[in-house]
């Protein structure tokens, strides 16, 4: 039997995860790091500690597995997009990374805004958001302009860790797409977007495809890892196009829905020329020709996770979502909008913060709990909604993440989206995507797709109920009207926020 091995490096741990050629996962280990959140809107992490976890992780699986390391014939990498890496001549690490859940840079999208207008839909396919790559090159250009001025190439989070286990520097299409600086239908950098703010194109790693092969392990990695040195590595994929292709959303009509840490919907696009006027973000997939067009809520699991820690920390996720069971939809008049840390889509706005609209005194720990829930699917509903809008029909969706491991939560989410919500038999989100890049890439199947065929299974469907459905359908325009009656109020609160640990 041969092996590949997928990497995901996350926000808050990297998985590696080792699957045979039938798509059987055979063993799995991580390595978590820390967020540096020194003020209000400020996340960072020290590209160190991802490639010494990324080893480790390696090392782990290669040990525990007990599979023999000669027959490890791939590696590929799913990543956190977004994030700055910014590296000297001598290939040194100039400053921490700043990562995609950053909010510090919203002056530096009104200058993208103002300098390209239309160009920038045009072009890159998205609007200037403070997560996105641009924005915090120039937040380094114009803060930092010493570290700038020795910064020789830039690369995204997953890209320089394959960078230290190959010494090959690349960056690949669907990571490239969120930096605002790829011409996405053309897949290569935009020449006028990195001109028009004095970026040279030496700053920009040469792309290749997600399953290209990018070379060997490192000699050193070998001894470090217990792998063989001729184990190839592909260079793989941004973790919504890895999470996409883990869940087999490799055709048009295929939608994913996603609770991590962030929450995605995105749907699977053929084409390159589509316009969604920046409704949406609209990246390359990791398919060849293949695109996706999503939306994010950008605290979805964070936003139950900060519940618990803060309300409940002794209380396991399970008991705690038993109460969905106990309360009916609408959590006896409570509503809670999930912009903890600000808001993406539809909502592009790093001020906002959440709220809890209609506290009532019989409200306990349970009514708190189902409005969180409730609030965070809602929020995926205004994703679904736009891609509705846009033509895409949709009827069902693959749920995966943290937020798939609850069956009440994703029979409410068939409620709240009125469409049959797929679970996974072995779901292992980014991961399988990135290790089934590395089976394509190997040559054990003749496309994404046959390897999806091989690789993946559903094991139940949630189909919507129509009573909760009706409820529902009147809470969300309740729901959607808060962001308006929030919004100006918490611009007059964004003074005495405080430093937040964030994601
Ligand atoms: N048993 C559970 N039931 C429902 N939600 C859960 C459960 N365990 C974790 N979660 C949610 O899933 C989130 C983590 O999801 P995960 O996919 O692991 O995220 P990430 O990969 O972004 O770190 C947590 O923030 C939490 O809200
Ligand atoms: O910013 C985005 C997508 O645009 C995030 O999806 C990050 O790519 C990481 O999210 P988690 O997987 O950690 O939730």
């Amino acid at each position: 039997m041969s092996y590949v091995i997928g990497i995901d490096l996350g926000t808050s741990a990297v998985k590696a995860l080792l699957v045979d050629r039938d798509g059987r996962v055979r063993g799995e280990a991580s390595e978590s790091y820390p967020l540096i959140s020194e003020k209000p809107g400020y996340n960072e992490q020290e590209p160190e500690r991802w490639v010494e976890g990324t080893v480790s992780a390696l090392r782990t699986l290669v040990r525990d597995s007990g599979v023999e390391p000669a027959a490890v014939e791939g590696v590929s990498f799913s990543g956190q997009m977004h994030g700055l890496v910014l590296l000297d001549a001598e290939r040194n690490v100039l400053r921490n990374a700043i990562l995609w859940n950053d909010t510090r840079t919203t002056e530096q999208c009104r200058e993208i805004e103002s300098a390209l207008g239309g160009r920038l839909l045009d072009i890159a396919k998205n609007r200037a958001l403070e997560g996105f790559t641009l924005p915090k090159l120039l937040w380094v250009k114009r803060h930092e302009p010493e570290t700038f001025a020795k910064a020789d190439v830039f690369l995204l989070p997953k890209d320089y860790v394959r960078y230290r286990l190959t010494g090959r520097i690349a960056s690949e299409y669907s990571d490239a797409a969120g930096t605002l600086l790829l011409d996405v239908a053309a897949r290569r950098w935009s020449a006028d977007i990195a001109a028009a703010f004095g970026l040279p194109e030496s700053l920009l790693p040469p792309l290749v495809a997600p399953h290209a092969d990018v070379g060997t392990l490192l000699p050193d990695v070998a001894d470090a890892t217990g792998l063989p040195s001729t184990v190839r590595v592909f260079a793989g994929g941004a973790d919504n196009a890895c999470g996409a292709i883990g869940a087999g959303i490799l055709s048009e009509g295929e939608t994913l829905c996603s609770i991590g840490t962030s929450g995605v919907v995105l749907s699977y696009v053929g084409r390159g020329d589509v316009d969604y006027g920046g409704r949406l973000h609209f990246f390359n997939h990791g398919e060849a020709d293949a695109y996706y067009a999503m939306g994010v809520t950008l605290a979805a699991g964070y936003s139950l996770q900060w519940f618990k820690d803060a309300f409940a920390p002794h209380v396991p996720f399970e008991a705690l979502l038993r109460g969905l069971d106990e309360t009916p939809p609408g959590a006896g008049g409570l509503l809670f909008t999930p912009y903890i840390v600000g808001e993406r889509t539809p909502h592009p706005d790093a001020t906002i913060r959440g709220s809890f609209v209609g506290m009532d005194a019989s409200h306990r720990l349970a009514h708190f709990t189902r409005a969180v829930v409730e609030g965070i699917t809602f929020s995926l509903k205004e994703s679904l909604d736009i891609l509705r809008g846009a033509g895409h029909d949709i009827r069902s969706l693959v749920s995966i993440g943290g937020g798939a491991k609850n069956e009440h939560w994703l029979q409410m989410q068939a409620d709240i989206f009125g469409a049959d919500i797929h679970k996974l038999e072995s779901e292992q989100g980014p991961a399988m995507g990135a290790a089934m890049l590395a089976a394509y890439g190997c040559g054990w199947f003749g496309s994404l797709a046959e390897c999806a065929a091989v690789f993946i299974k559903r094991s139940r469907t949630f189909r919507p109920r129509e009573e909760q459905r009706a409820a529902y359908d009147r809470l969300f325009r309740a729901y959607q009207s808060v962001y308006g009656h929030t919004r100006e109020l918490n611009e007059a609160l964004a003074a005495f926020r405080k430093p937040q640990a964030q994601a």
